[in-house]
């Protein structure tokens, strides 16, 4: 009866729009039909499919094991089917973005599974029934764009309610208490009044007690000013008093400023570089103690700036620029030779970071060309072997991986050139920054970041299953103009000992790898399935060094949402627009599968890239990617 249902559905409102093959008898792989282990539908996903006109009633309600509903954006006119209350599973209904008209369906108020109900933008009118209490699980409630009248009833009270919108309707009157906790963004455009609305008049909230003003025929308005003059009078003495104080305090605050920058400027000049020794990081102590020693040329950004030789080869390691004058950068394939081992030597360099495999600067050529040089670590392995996987290395070309230029391979030194990413590293964009300056990051632009990357990760597997990154994290995902990922670090995993992965990569590790240096094709899908739930929860995985007890995401999203999706798992970021809610919870649940602890049970990149492809291409202006933001705002 379900496929019977969906066909009827399509002869009503699609015939010409879902094209899907009516010659397989199982409708559950028709596009947008989810169904369970008994090949009963369970979600119908048919959002922006050009469906038209009213939806019969007697379809949808054979559906009866449907948890999901989605029909947004479509021309859907007409009430909203009755026999919808026979879908007692329904979870979410998604109906925004339609001309359903009428009343707001009294059908849904017997749906008691309902979490998640969004009838925004259609023409719904009348009042908002009280009947909404019956939803007692509802979490998400948005009605906003409608024709709604009248008041919102005072007993309204939905318990687990986290989001709600009522904007822009015909509604006045009061508040109800328990809407009171949203703010103003709920109630805009409509007449209603109280916390946490601002413009409520004094009139309407004036007990009935209050007496008539006495100047008879004056006005409302005569009489406030009348008050009001009362009260200027008393509040401009306390006033200029106030102005008074603050201003002395303000006055003293200012001097007392000054005369400390003006000492800190002084003590700086007397004793040259003082800050690089305070530095919590013991490598980066170690050398920056080594620049101080060699030569600072200057100081910018926090972050010491010296030449390379001055942090390698000149800073007193064994290898010394004699060596350095004998050896030679190697550049990959097309890379055209544009500076040489003494360009790079001579170029400023500042510190990046301290990673697994060393120390990354940023290091800005004297002919203006910038590149990342990474100075490898605790790297044992023959001049040869290195050769080889650099070899490997320097032949993958991609649009989504940071390219690598060149090396240099001695005994003491071995350094790998790559080109500079100006906009840094997701890590940075998504923990870094959180206060006032910080550009939010949305949908669209963290499903463009997801899909770069998995692109990226894609093309490193497809050269054969021992071709792995090894070492997927948000700090390796570096970005381009216009938000574009590229993975970094790749193929080096496979050139450190154990003891060079520290702990912080736990957090992105497969269960079952135990060799840093053996991941398979399975391994970088789990590392990059947290990646994703990064993505979407705006956590990082490597909280399990500040807390004891660690903090497992992949474990954390699963305890959340086993009983029911919740959009508490999303990022605040990403909870301000939950017209994508939908498909978010997909690349949630696209995330969870990679995290699955069974290699086996994990998708393919391929997979994944194509499931994360076709959620970006659904996603408002079609697969449209994010202008990059203004590099002077950054
Ligand atoms: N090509 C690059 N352009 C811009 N920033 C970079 C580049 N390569 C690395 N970085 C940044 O420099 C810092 C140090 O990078 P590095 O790769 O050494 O360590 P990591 O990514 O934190 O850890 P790991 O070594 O495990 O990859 C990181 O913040 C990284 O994002």
């Amino acid at each position: 009866s379900d496929r019977a249902a969906l066909l009827a559905l399509r002869a009503a409102v699609g015939g010409r729009t879902l094209l899907w093959n009516v010659n397989q008898q199982s409708p559950c792989f028709w596009s947008g039909v989810e169904c369970d282990s008994s090949s009963m539908v369970t979600a119908l996903h048919l959002p922006a499919d050009g469906l038209t006109g009213d939806l019969p009633t007697g379809i949808l309600g054979n559906l009866t094991q449907l948890r999901t509903l989605s029909l947004r954006f479509n021309t859907l006119t007409g009430q909203v089917p009755s026999d919808l209350a026979l879908c007692t599973n329904l979870r979410n209904v998604y109906l925004q973005g339609n001309k359903f008209s009428g009343q707001i369906p009294e059908s849904l108020f017997s749906l008691s599974y309902l979490v998640r109900l969004n009838l925004a933008s259609n023409i719904f009118s009348g009042e908002v029934p009280l009947a909404f209490n019956n939803l007692t699980r509802l979490r998400t409630l948005y009605l906003e764009n409608n024709q709604l009248t009248g008041s919102i009833p005072t007993d309204l009270n939905i318990p687990k309610l986290q989001q709600f919108n009522i904007s822009n309707n015909q509604l006045n009157g009061t508040i109800p208490k328990s809407l009171q906790a949203f703010t103003t963004a709920s109630f805009l455009g409509t007449s209603l009044c109280g916390k946490p609305l601002q413009f409520c008049t004094e009139a309407i909230n004036l007990p009935p007690s209050v007496p008539p003003p006495d100047n008879g025929g004056q006005s409302n308005g005569n009489n406030g000013t009348n008050i009001d003059n009362g009260t200027k009078k008393k509040l401009s003495g306390v006033a200029i008093a106030g102005i008074v104080i603050g201003s002395v305090i303000g006055f003293i605050l200012i001097a007392l400023l000054l005369s400390l920058l003006w000492r800190r400027i002084h003590h700086k000049r007397g004793s040259k570089s003082v800050d690089t020794y305070k530095h919590p990081n013991t490598e980066l102590l170690a050398v920056e103690k080594s620049l101080a020693e060699a030569e600072i040329c200057g100081y910018s950004n926090g972050y010491s700036v010296t030449t390379i030789a001055a942090t390698t080869m000149a800073g007193g390691g064994k290898g010394g620029a004699a060596e350095a004058s004998t050896k030679k950068l190697v550049f990959f394939g097309n890379s055209s030779k544009v500076f040489d081992l003494e360009d790079l030597l001579r170029a400023s360099a500042e510190v990046l970071g301290r990673g697994t495999f060393g120390t990354a600067y940023k290091a800005a050529l004297e002919m203006g060309t910038v590149v990342t040089v990474k100075r490898l670590r605790d790297v044992n392995v023959s001049a040869k072997e290195f050769k080889e996987k650099m070899e490997a290395v320097g032949a993958m070309d991609h649009e989504n991986l940071v390219p690598v230029r060149a090396y240099y391979y001695s005994n003491d030194e071995k350094l790998l050139i790559h080109d500079y990413m100006p906009m840094g590293s997701l890590s940075a964009l998504l923990h870094g920054n959180k206060g006032a300056g910080r550009t939010p990051l949305n949908w669209q632009t963290r499903s463009t970041i997801a899909l770069g990357a998995a692109r990226g990760l894609e093309y490193l597997h497809s050269h054969g299953p021992t071709v792995t990154h090894g070492n997927i994290k948000s700090s390796n995902i570096l970005l381009a103009q216009s938000y574009e990922a590229k993975l970094s670090d790749f193929g080096l995993a496979h050139l450190v000992g154990p003891s060079s992965m520290p702990n912080r990569v736990a957090g992105y590790r497969a269960p079952e790898v135990t060799e840093p240096k053996r991941v398979s094709h399975k391994a970088d899908v789990y590392s990059f399935g947290v990646l994703l739930l990064e993505l979407l929860t705006g956590k990082a995985p490597t909280q399990s060094l500040l807390n004891e007890e660690g903090f497992d995401l992949p474990r954390w999203i699963q305890s959340i949402v086993r009983e029911e999706w919740s959009s508490e798992v999303f990022d605040l970021e990403l909870q301000r627009d939950l017209t994508m809610e939908e498909d978010m919870v997909k690349l949630l649940q696209l995330a969870i599968d990679c995290t699955s602890q069974y290699p086996d049970s994990r998708p393919s990149m391929t997979e994944v890239r194509a499931q994360i492809e076709e959620l970006v291409r659904s996603a408002g202006p079609k697969g449209q990617v994010p202008e990059s933001p203004d590099s002077s705002s950054r």
